[in-house]
């Protein structure tokens, strides 16, 4: 390779951790969407593990601060000087620090630590308007810049910082970073949150020679929400768990924009508070651990089948009565002939199971199966003409779900064979109801069979056998899941040309 990647012009720090140890020094805010709360989500989502040491409480929520406390900074002088004489910091990100006692502090304390990463976010005032730094330490902070590795002001904070008037476009916002940047000697973070438009760019900004050129812009869109609270924080200290990974401000900056952009749009699922809430740290984390995700996902697979089933000329004439008992007694014998395979797959489930209970489950399942079966025989089939041989549906569904099974996965096995409980529970369900509601008539030629329908206890295994499904798709891997998926497809596609095949082959 000739070309040069920034990282090889910038050399990589020289232990490259893949779980940064990340100490926030930061404000409380008990509502968890900013200050430390906001940092240790941040820092998990990004595989660092993450400290705090708590510089001053806050009473807030998503709609303001009613409150701030800043305890007597011999304490945190205690709280930082215990966690670093134990655990090697590799970052630092500093947040809201109150007064001037704190901000000394704090630098008394960087300068015999003096971790690898210092990002420092100069809080001042929060989205809110509520102030989170005395006036009075506004000079105190400024001294403190420069001991920074990167500073992350907003646009009214970079202003304060300047002593200038806030910028209005970016262009004025990017001259003011490199100001700041000159003056501090060391890379300013310009975002763009605060200005207008449908874009909202960062820039980062070092005039001497650090970063790949003076000034890095990276672009993305403006999400549309008002739940933003804490993404400044947010933001800082992700930089500073990544950049301790990555060794390299750009590409930090990279890889966590795209996430907090994301951060941003899943923010309003999570419907916290009644101002601006906190955005969504974790929704990269796999939805379909969620429970019931996976079951969700297989319903509109299944759902799509379910209509075609009602579609079929067998579900309707079944209903009315006007089915040929030829079809009938053919479905009745493939049925039988199903539930024959069918309950062997079981089996294979319950000696996949991993608890007993699941095992007892399948087991039972199992045998109920061939009871049907010898009451298909006993009581539906003796006295009809019918055959004895597996027709082409039969079997291909059977060795699908054989298939399945020599999978040796529990998880697709149980897909593959959820389709039989879930889509014949539905389609028995409104074949039961219809005849319910058309008077129960007695001289309906296949009344009999339709009341076997209301059977709470299949209803009630049905359940069991979804919430067993989706369980082994929370604890399956990405691949597994997927062949989940496939399997229980086809035999929804199966249960559909069950249906159908009495018309075709009998
Ligand atoms: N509506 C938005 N859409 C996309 N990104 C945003 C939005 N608001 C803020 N950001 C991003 O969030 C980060 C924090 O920006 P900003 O709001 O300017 O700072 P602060 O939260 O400190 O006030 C920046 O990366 C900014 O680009
Ligand atoms: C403890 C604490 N620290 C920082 C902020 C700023 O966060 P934001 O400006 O995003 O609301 C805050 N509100 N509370």
């Amino acid at each position: 390779m000739t070309s040069m990647s920034s990282s090889a012009v910038y050399p990589l720090p020289a232990v490259i951790r893949t779980h940064p140890r990340v100490l926030s020094i930061a404000g409380s805010d008990p509502s968890g969407g900013a200050g430390i709360q906001a940092d240790l989500k941040s820092i998990a989502a990004h595989g660092g593990y993450g400290m705090a040491a708590i510089t001053a409480l806050t009473a807030q929520n998503t709609r303001g601060v009613s409150g701030v406390h800043v305890p007597p900074v011999e304490f945190l002088r205690q709280q930082l000087e215990t966690v670093s004489s134990d655990v090697a910091i590799d970052a630092v990100k500093i947040g809201m620090l109150g007064d001037a006692a704190v901000i000394n502090e704090v630098r008394t304390w960087l300068v015999k630590v003096r971790p690898a990463v210092v990002v420092l976010d100069p809080v001042m005032v929060a989205t809110s308007g509520d102030r989170l730094l005395r006036e009075s330490a506004e000079a105190a902070l400024r001294d403190l810049l420069p001991m920074a590795d990167l500073i992350t002001p907003n646009l009214p904070e970079l202003a304060m910082l300047l002593g200038e008037p806030e910028a209005e476009d970016w262009p004025a916002a990017l001259d003011q970073g490199k100001r700041l940047a000159g003056e501090c000697g060391n890379t300013v973070l310009v975002k763009g949150g605060h200005l207008p438009g449908a874009q909202c760019p960062d820039a980062l900004i070092n005039t001497s020679g650090l970063l790949r050129q003076d000034v890095i812009e990276v672009g993305g869109p403006r999400v549309q929400t008002r739940n933003s609270h804490g993404t400044g924080c947010s933001l800082s200290s992700a930089l500073a768990a990544v950049q301790a990974r990555t060794g390299d401000w750009e590409a930090s900056l990279r890889e966590v924009k795209p996430w907090l952009r994301e951060a941003l749009m899943r923010a309003d699922d999570l419907e916290v508070g009644q101002g601006s809430g906190p955005i969504h740290h974790f929704h990269h984390l796999r939805e379909s651990s969620r429970p019931g995700a996976f079951a969700a996902l297989l319903w509109k697979e299944a759902a799509v089948e379910l209509e075609a089933i009602h579609g079929l000329a067998f579900i309707r004439d079944l209903g009315s009565g006007e089915l040929p008992e030829s079809e009938f007694s053919y479905y009745l014998a493939q049925d039988a002939l199903y539930l024959n395979g069918y309950s062997r797959v079981l089996a294979r489930a319950g000696a996949l199971a991993p608890t007993e209970e699941e095992q007892l489950f399948w087991a039972r399942g199992s045998q109920q199966c061939l009871d049907v079966e010898s009451v298909l025989h006993r009581n539906w089939l003796s006295g009809r003409e019918a055959t004895t041989q597996s027709g082409p549906v039969t079997k291909a569904y059977v060795d699908h779900l054989m298939a399945s099974s020599a999978s040796g996965s529990y998880g697709v096995l149980l897909a593959a064979v959820l389709p039989c409980y879930w889509l014949y529970a539905e389609v028995g369900q409104q074949l039961h109801a219809d005849f319910v509601q058309a008077g129960s008539p007695e001289n309906h030629p296949y009344a009999d069979w339709l009341r076997t329908y209301a059977d709470e206890d299949f209803a009630e295994a049905t359940r069991k056998a979804i919430a067993l499904t989706d369980a082994a798709a929370a604890a399956a891997s990405g691949r597994e899941r997927a062949a989940m998926k496939e399997a229980f497809v086809q035999s929804c596609r199966y249960e559909t040309a069950f249906f159908d095949a009495p018309r075709l082959h009998s």
